[in-house]
């Protein structure tokens, strides 16, 4: 068993050099068997972005979650082991990557149970890599080092794989010399507001173009009656003088999106797909699922008057109504399909954000413990609120009319813990960032009745507000 310092015993403890003996005992536990190893160290709070601008590398995989109205961020670094997998069982795939891990780990200490390591995952849109893809169709990896900060303290997690030719003094002199960063990190913080990241000298080198014909001609589809629904997306290529510093535009998207959950994925190889994302896919806690439909959209206006009437416009829209209940009817049936009992109300509520608003439906079940939730979120992804109805004939409509691959865009990204516990959310109001490019993306859901015009303002919106935070 791990000898878990408290905190106040924490640089005794780990000057004692106990780190190397429980090492040394795991790995007399582990005899022909291949196994983790995790240790849990309490810290004082730290800031995410801080975590990922001093320990971050450009060729290291990272993951970023900042739940911001939870007050709950993640920051992973680095690989312990990893799974890449394709095709229509690539979730199927994941999770036995985590099954297989999870009888393959020394187990820590009870107490810290909740703070165990995490699983995260992203997957792109389509099941299958296209020639110039930046991103596997599923990664899922335990990292080598994971700090979660909750409200007023962090936990360090520190996660090796260990077998009997591993060399434990590189692990303990990697814990030692990533322990002392992380102290270091409580007191300097980066300044409270700063507002750009890089120099707000950009050009667009890729506007929007097609996006109207696009909605016409699929307005033409639905008339014929070949869909309901389908949502396309469109992009924004901008070229900054100087590198976007990822730490900062994270730190400024939490400043303006307070009500959204901030995230980055970094490939390894210098890419990283970043946002602030509304929209919850799934989250699990203590055997309880919430899911969100969130569909339907107006902006929001600084006139209280005028911001009321957009949404009591909204509310009441028959045109929203519907495009919102296609997501609410989809998520409940494919819920049903797994035997839960979806719980929500019968009419949308408003979730409004700093620049726009949307109708929305938060969707509750209890879940058994035979439920996984890499299995829920394979039925989920991707909803009509990211694809259409029906799927295949969204997903034809998206792959001829938009001008790029969605990659990570509108896909399920999160984590998953040893009891199951979990979040998603789905990759939107996202940019794929690269040094000083970045290629942002919006899309917006055509039904009966929408106007090319307005969904046209409608993504404008949505991408003017992704890059007031990244430049
Ligand atoms: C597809 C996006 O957003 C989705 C589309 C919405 C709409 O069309 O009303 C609203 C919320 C999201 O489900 C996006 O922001 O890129």
């Amino acid at each position: 068993m791990p000898a878990v310092p408290h905190q106040s015993e924490f640089k005794a403890e780990f000057k004692t050099g106990n780190i190397y003996s429980f090492l040394a005992d795991c790995q007399r536990q582990t005899l022909d068997q291949p196994q983790v190893v995790s240790l849990i160290f309490p810290l004082p709070a730290i800031a995410p972005w801080a975590v990922l601008q001093a320990l971050g590398q450009r060729h290291q995989r990272h993951f970023y979650y900042d739940d911001v109205l939870r007050q709950q961020s993640v920051v992973a670094i680095d690989v312990a082991v990893e799974q890449i997998a394709q095709g229509p069982d690539r979730f199927v795939q994941a999770q036995r990557f985590i099954d297989f891990w999870l009888s393959h780990s020394i187990p820590s200490q009870p107490s810290f149970l909740s703070k165990q390591p995490r699983f995260f995952c992203s997957a792109t849109f389509f099941e299958s890599p296209t020639a110039n893809s930046q991103f596997e169709p599923i990664h899922i990896f335990l990292p080598r080092l994971q700090v979660v900060t909750e409200a007023d303290k962090s936990t360090a997690v520190f996660n090796y794989f260990l077998d009997e030719t591993t060399v434990l003094e590189q692990i303990a002199a990697d814990i030692d010399r990533t322990l002392d960063e992380l102290l270091k990190l409580e007191k300097t913080r980066l300044p409270a507001d700063r507002s750009s990241s890089a120099s707000a000298n950009y050009r667009i080198v890729k506007d929007i173009d097609t996006f109207q014909t696009t909605v016409q001609a699929i307005l033409t589809l639905i008339q014929q009656q070949l869909l309901h629904k389908a949502v396309i997306a469109d992009v924004l290529e901008v070229v900054a003088a100087t590198p976007f510093n990822l730490p900062t535009s994270l730190q400024t998207l939490r400043q303006k999106h307070p009500d959204c959950c901030i995230f980055s994925v970094g490939n390894g190889q210098g890419q990283a797909f970043v946002g602030a994302s509304p929209e919850r896919l799934l989250s699990i806690a203590d055997g309880r699922l919430r899911t969100d439909a969130l569909a339907g959209s107006a902006a929001r206006s600084d006139d209280p008057g005028e911001d009321a009437l957009l949404a009591q416009r909204l509310l009441q829209s028959k045109k929203e109504r519907y495009e919102h209940r296609l997501v609410v009817e989809f998520i409940t049936r494919q819920l049903r399909s797994l035997g839960l009992i979806p719980k929500f109300n019968a009419a949308p509520s408003l979730l409004q954000l700093s620049q726009i608003q949307h109708l929305h439906t938060p969707i509750y079940a209890y879940l058994p413990s035979t439920t996984q939730p890499l299995q829920i979120l394979d039925k989920l992804h991707p909803t009509p609120a990211v694809a259409g109805v029906p799927r295949e004939v969204a997903y034809q409509l998206i792959r001829q009319y938009e001008t790029c691959d969605r990659e990570l865009y509108a896909a399920p990204l999160g984590w998953i813990d040893a009891q199951g516990n979990s979040e998603f959310i789905v990759g939107i109001r996202s940019a794929l960032v690269d040094g000083c490019w970045a290629r942002l993306y919006a899309g917006a859901g055509i039904v009966a009745g929408s106007e090319p015009g307005r969904e046209l303002s409608e993504i404008r919106l949505k991408l003017q507000t992704l890059l007031a935070a990244l430049v």
